[in-house]
């Protein structure tokens, strides 16, 4: 993949470049590196902790104020049965492949992917297809030819086959994929090695709550779970209105099997997740919708991709709810809101689309799913899902508790009902059925219309009716006419309620991060050594930078004067005083994804005028301290672009680049 991937300028990426730049400038590193670092665990220095920061602040902005979201924080551990109860114990799981002789462990989907892929690629290079998308670049061209020499050709019908089993590797149980394994002969890329057959391990790491064993509990894996027991407190705290979402951000934790890829694949990361709840009936509206009806979305749908392409379309989200492509218009306005959150922390809108899940990706549950992929030197990799969850988790909930997850609306027009109702004795039930009286009791209640109707006609034929209730001398109980009765009664219908459905978009910051930073990251077409980052100037992680033209005791009080300005705007700058030249301290900083650097020099002193650079074109311009600083304020928050700040303030020439 990183073959055809290129920068927002149309280089080729060179990612070891990249993965060096992130090591040099501290973004992040495998965690407890002098013992060795564990896989799937990094740690942020601190311009990464600094940029994800800057992301959250937008996140919550963007939807959590803005969509006037109700933010929770739940706890991580959770106990055994909140996910048994999920289906996190019994389906959270992926299967594995050992290699026995390295003792690596392989997840065997990816696996089987990864080996397919290559050989359908080896296939295409070797038919000498066009797989780049800058087929002019006379790099992309050199590597092309290089890689097509030790290139594969596959018959069309291997070929074809490869191809629908990589389109529903999901259906295949463990047992089917092994048998892929051994048909194509599938082995460790790495080592050449043949695998073992596949093993189901949960994905789950499992602790306990207290000293004791009897209460084993798991770190959650998703944020969601705290949300959906959380619900009737909300429902509450939202005066009985519906609709209306939480959402919260904080760690999860997945054993992956193979992490890889960086950020992409890890242990331990940041999800932001939104829990949205509404009526099921009247089609899932949203009240905004009609303000985001045209605006225009990249979905790949199920139905192209069912057509082996794998291109997008542009389509209103208006029209792709009205076709019924997109479920409903509340999936359809997250959709449209994960896009415009992407847009404006700096992804680039060319590398991003909607995949729609396919039939057998989807949760049983599930009416839709769309996930906001992002295109990375990884390939297209799924950064936020987007599914319409149902009523599934507030049943299974209330269905495991007893404790009811649900709405309750006042009708305007209440209507009367006649139904079938118990009426049971409980003066002659207590003595009679002593401790089993309040089972008995609970299992009248619990009988549906349909069985109360059928008990009234047996009690009239036979004079009594048999529970499924055990009595406490043994055998089921038997209750008699002076017990209890079945009457039709009338009863006036006031409330409606139900269990609400769950739209969730489900955020993985980690993978936005790095997606964001390879999308920010180029190199200067003068000098390849030059590289910088991008990163708009809203989310860059330190915004200005200070530069003395020299180490020289007069620039001090300007430099001091700055930094008070600069602080009391609350403005994260960083002071570069180190000899090297003006230049080099710059092209330093861009790496950093500095966007403003302010020079102090000779002519400061006289006229406390500075010089003030924009990263990207590396244009200057020169003004008082208090413009230059009112125009960086300006450009973080968006209110003005630096093209408009250059065509206001007087250009500066220099030769310092
Ligand atoms: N191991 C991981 N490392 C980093 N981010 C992750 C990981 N697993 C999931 N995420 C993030 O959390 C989001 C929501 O999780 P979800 O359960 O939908 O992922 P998933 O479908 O299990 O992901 P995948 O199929 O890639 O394992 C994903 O879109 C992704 O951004």
């Amino acid at each position: 993949m990183s073959s055809d991937y290129v920068t927002q300028k149309g280089q080729p990426f060179d990612r070891a470049a990249f993965e060096s730049l992130l090591r040099r400038k501290v973004f992040l590193w495998q965690s407890f590196e002098p013992y060795g670092s564990v896989k799937g665990l990094f740690d942020y220095g601190p311009p990464l902790e600094s940029l994800e920061n800057e992301i959250i602040q937008i996140w919550r902005e963007h939807f959590i104020r803005t969509e006037k979201m109700m933010a929770l924080k739940c706890s991580m551990l959770t106990p055994y049965e909140v996910l048994k109860t999920s289906g996190h114990v019994d389906r959270f799981a992926d299967f594995m492949c050992k290699d026995p002789k390295t003792g690596e462990i392989l997840r065997t989907d990816h696996l089987i992917a990864d080996v397919l892929e290559a050989r359908l690629r080896s296939d295409k290079e070797a038919r000498g297809e066009q797989v780049a998308e800058k087929e002019e670049d006379p790099k992309l061209k050199k590597k092309k030819a290089k890689a097509a020499k030790g290139a594969v050709k596959l018959d069309d019908a291997v070929r074809d086959e490869y191809n629908h089993v990589l389109a529903v590797l999901d259906d295949y149980t463990g047992e089917g994929m092994g048998e892929l394994i051994k048909k194509y002969d599938i082995r460790n890329p790495t080592t050449g090695n043949e695998v073992e057959p596949p093993v189901s391990v949960n994905l789950m790491f499992q602790t306990q709550i207290g000293a004791s064993s009897n209460a084993p509990a798991f770190l959650r894996p998703e944020t969601a779970q705290g949300q959906f027991l959380s619900f009737q407190k909300l429902f509450e705290f939202s005066d009985g209105q519906l609709p209306f979402a939480s959402a919260s951000i904080g760690y999860s934790f997945r054993n992956e099997l193979s992490p890889r890829a960086g950020l992409l694949r890890v242990r331990e990361f940041l999800m932001a997740e939104i829990e949205h709840f509404v009526d099921p009936e009247g089609g899932k509206k949203h009240p905004k919708f009609s303000a985001v009806k045209d605006i225009k979305l990249p979905l790949l749908s199920r139905t192209t991709q069912s057509s082996g392409s794998t291109k997008p379309e542009y389509v209103a989200i208006g029209d792709a709810v009205a076709s019924k492509l997109v479920d409903n218009e509340t999936l359809g306005y997250f959709l449209v809101r994960i896009m415009q959150f992407m847009q404006k922390i700096g992804i680039d809108m060319n590398k991003l689309r909607f995949r729609q899940h396919m039939e057998n990706e989807m949760a049983h549950y599930a009416s839709d799913c769309w996930d906001c992929e992002l295109l990375n030197s990884y390939g297209w990799t799924e950064c936020v899902g987007c599914a319409d969850r149902s009523a599934y988790d507030l049943s299974v909930h209330t269905k495991a508790t007893g404790v009811p997850l649900s709405a309750r609306e006042t009708l305007k027009e209440p209507y009367e009902v006649e139904e079938w109702v118990a009426v049971l004795d409980k003066k002659k039930s207590g003595p009679k059925f002593k401790k089993a009286a309040k089972d008995v009791e609970n299992a009248l209640d619990a009988l549906a219309q349909d069985m109360k109707e059928k008990l009234s006609l047996d009690m009239e034929k036979n004079g009594k009716v048999e529970l499924g209730v055990e009595s406490v001398e043994g055998g089921k109980v038997e209750l008699e006419k002076d017990v209890v009765t079945f009457e039709k009664q009338k009863r006036m219908v006031t409330t409606r309620e139900y269990v609400p459905n769950v739209i969730e978009p489900s955020f993985g910051i980690g993978r936005i991060l790095y997606s964001l930073m390879e999308h920010s990251y180029w190199t200067r077409e003068a000098d390849e050594a030059r590289s910088v980052l991008s990163f708009p100037p809203s989310v860059a992680p330190i915004k200005v930078l200070v530069v003395p033209l020299q180490r020289d005791v007069r620039f001090k009080p300007l430099v001091e004067q700055l930094e008070a300005k600069l602080d009391a705007k609350h403005i994260s700058y960083r002071v570069d005083q180190s000899g090297v030249s003006i230049g080099k301290r710059y092209s330093r900083n861009d790496e950093l994804g500095i966007p403003f650097g302010i020079t102090v020099d000779f002519e400061s002193i006289e006229d406390n005028t500075f010089t003030l650079r924009d990263r990207d074109s590396t244009k200057q311009v020169r003004a008082s301290e208090h413009d230059i600083v009112r125009a960086i304020s300006r450009m973080i928050k968006g209110k003005e672009t630096w093209e408009e700040v250059a065509a206001r303030l007087p250009a500066f020439e220099t030769s310092q680049e």
